[in-house]
């Protein structure tokens, strides 16, 4: 049987979502180990004033294809921008474009999405499902067509608490749904949305699980696989450890607690966390598409890329690992010393977001508002609590996902491949995981050079005498305001005191008696 490379050698591409983080590493790895892959087609829509082309171009010059760009100096050949806007009908691609694909591609991997937690529904319905059903008829035109591969998520089915590889019902029929949404306006929709979603957080879930019932109706004499990878995270090994481009998920909450921002989130201590780093997800995408090209099963299999079943680590263990490495390597210019707590009682969260975030914004906005300038600190908060608050549902619960089809995609690799295609988690080593992982967003989304720490770190201990000077102050203008005026006050601090003096002597004497 042909290996992974051997397979992709001379096959055409095509790839949805290829600017996005996911799909740059799809392209990537594609490039670096199937050298021989002739074109990589990629779906791509100008945007922000940028055409297509441009696009594209930026994205091959990014550090992430350094190692490709050593290998092949003429990568960027290769691949060859198709425009294409997924909400649109047929998805914008020209006639041109469409004979061009329905004849060469061989292999498609569907990466587009809205990930956002708080799209609109009708927003949601059209980019995630209608446009994933458009590209299925696209891709039934496509004469050589060997493997179609869906990139869905593991909390597709999140108001279940174990999920198998198998493709539950959808919470309605996607066609319904489709056909009611296209009448109503956006109020409408927005009242219904909730009653709609049931069970599970937000839209995003929502439609990737009626997106995954899509392949699955429309997926007839087409050779499909699902890859459902979990809280998709920075690169483990490839094509460097650490690489990670953007705020989603964890690497916001980590950005945001490395500058002493955050200090408390509700999660549970003891719930897994279920990171996946992105190299392993497009490792197993990758040899997917090349087993079910190469096997053509009868029905869409389904991989369910997760690591909390395998190798399990928990919230409270990345906290400790996100904090440490933090001190060790600090952000430049944070606004307090790195110190987050996570927490699964909601009055202790509210408690110190009271304490540890509102009342230090509210002073430094006050800060800024005497010295002439904008405040800020608050808003930066307001959007700060938005965005955990998405987060928190999946960080204070357990799921448990079965993972067979992914361990038999493994044993089908050859030694080579196994190696090359490496998707085994229980070979990854948590702690430096973790520590690469807050080091790329400090290198890479942040920008910051890491000969700078010895300066972050001056900046902390700056940032530790001003607090040892205000807690200093606060308490002699305490003692000042209260304890020295009033009696009472007096009488109320002797009698704490005195009590807290004989609950020590109480332990003193009762460990003296153990002992
Ligand atoms: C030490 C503690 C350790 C404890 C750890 C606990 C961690 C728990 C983490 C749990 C993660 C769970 C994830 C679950 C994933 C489900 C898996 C998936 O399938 S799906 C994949 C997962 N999908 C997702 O993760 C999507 C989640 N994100 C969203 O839905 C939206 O971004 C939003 C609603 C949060 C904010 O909307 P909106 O207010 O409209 O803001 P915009 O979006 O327009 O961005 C404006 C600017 O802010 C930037 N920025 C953004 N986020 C953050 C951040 N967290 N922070 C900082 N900055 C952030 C952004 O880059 C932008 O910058 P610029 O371009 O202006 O310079
Ligand atoms: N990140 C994660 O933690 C997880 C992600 N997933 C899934 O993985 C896939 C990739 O996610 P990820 O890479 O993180 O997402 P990104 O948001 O980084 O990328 C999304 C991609 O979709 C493209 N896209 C969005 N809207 C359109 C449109 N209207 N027309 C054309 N292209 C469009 C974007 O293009 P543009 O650059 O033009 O905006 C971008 O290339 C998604 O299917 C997601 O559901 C699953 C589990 C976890």
């Amino acid at each position: 049987m042909a290996s992974i490379a051997e397979y992709y050698a001379g096959k055409s591409v095509l790839i949805t979502g290829a600017t996005g983080f996911m799909g740059k590493v799809l392209v990537e790895k594609l490039l670096r180990c199937c050298p021989g892959v002739s074109t990589v087609y990629v779906l791509v829509r100008p945007k922000a004033g940028q055409s297509m082309q441009q696009r594209v171009n930026d994205m091959m010059k990014c550090k992430l294809f350094d190692r490709v760009r050593e290998d092949n100096p003429d990568f960027h050949k290769k691949v060859v921008p198709v425009s294409s806007e997924l909400t649109q009908p047929g998805l914008a691609i020209s006639p041109q474009d469409i004979t061009k694909l329905a004849a060469c591609v061989n292999v498609v991997f569907h990466c587009a999405a809205t990930i956002r937690f708080d799209e609109p529904l009708k927003h949601a319905l059209q980019l995630n499902v209608i446009a994933t059903q458009q590209l299925l008829s696209l891709a039934k035109q496509m004469q050589n067509l060997e493997a179609f591969v869906h990139i869905s998520t593991a909390y597709a089915n999140c108001n279940r608490r174990h999920i198998d590889e198998v493709i539950y019902p959808p919470p309605v029929e996607p066609k319904k749904l489709i056909d009611s949404l296209e009448w109503m306006d956006d109020g409408m929709v927005r009242e219904i949305t909730p009653r709609l979603i049931g069970e599970r957080p937000n839209t995003y879930t929502y439609t990737k699980a009626l997106a995954e019932c899509v392949v699955q109706q429309e997926s007839d004499k087409l050779s499909v696989a699902i890859i459902r990878p979990s809280i998709v995270g920075a690169s483990w090994q490839e094509p460097f450890p650490g690489w990670i481009d953007n705020f989603n998920g964890p690497s916001g909450v980590f950005i945001a607690a490395g500058k002493g921002i955050l200090r408390t989130m509700r999660a549970s201590n003891d719930a897994v966390a279920d990171l996946i780093p992105v190299d392993v997800v497009i490792n197993l995408t990758l040899a997917a598409g090349w087993y079910t090209a190469v096997h053509r099963p009868k029905s869409a299999l389904v991989y369910n890329c997760t690591t909390g079943g395998i190798n399990p680590f928990h919230w409270g263990e990345i906290e400790h690992h996100v904090m440490s490495t933090f001190k060790r390597n600090p952000l430049e210019q944070a606004f307090r010393r790195p110190n987050a707590n996570i927490t699964s009682n909601y009055l202790i969260n509210q408690y110190w977001i009271l304490v540890s975030h509102k009342f230090p914004a509210l002073l430094y906005d006050l800060y800024l508002r005497l010295s002439g300038q904008k405040p800020q600190m608050m808003r930066i908060f307001n959007r700060l609590h938005k965005a955990i608050g998405l987060l928190e549902y999946f960080s204070s619960q357990d799921w448990e996902w079965n993972s067979d089809n992914v361990s038999m995609l493994m044993a089908q690799l050859s030694p080579e491949d196994r190696k090359m295609f490496n998707f085994d988690v229980r070979q990854l080593n948590w702690p430096e995981y973790i520590e690469n992982y807050c080091i790329g967003t400090k290198k890479y989304v942040l920008n910051e050079d890491m000969s700078d720490i010895p300066a972050a770190r001056q900046h902390l201990r700056k940032l530790r005498n001003i607090r040892y000077t205000f807690n200093t102050l606060l308490l002699i203008f305490i003692w000042r305001v209260f304890i020295a005026r009033s009696q009472m006050a007096r009488n109320i601090w002797y009698f704490v005191v005195s009590l807290c003096f004989k609950f020590l002597s109480y332990f003193k004497a009762s460990s003296t008696l153990t002992n």
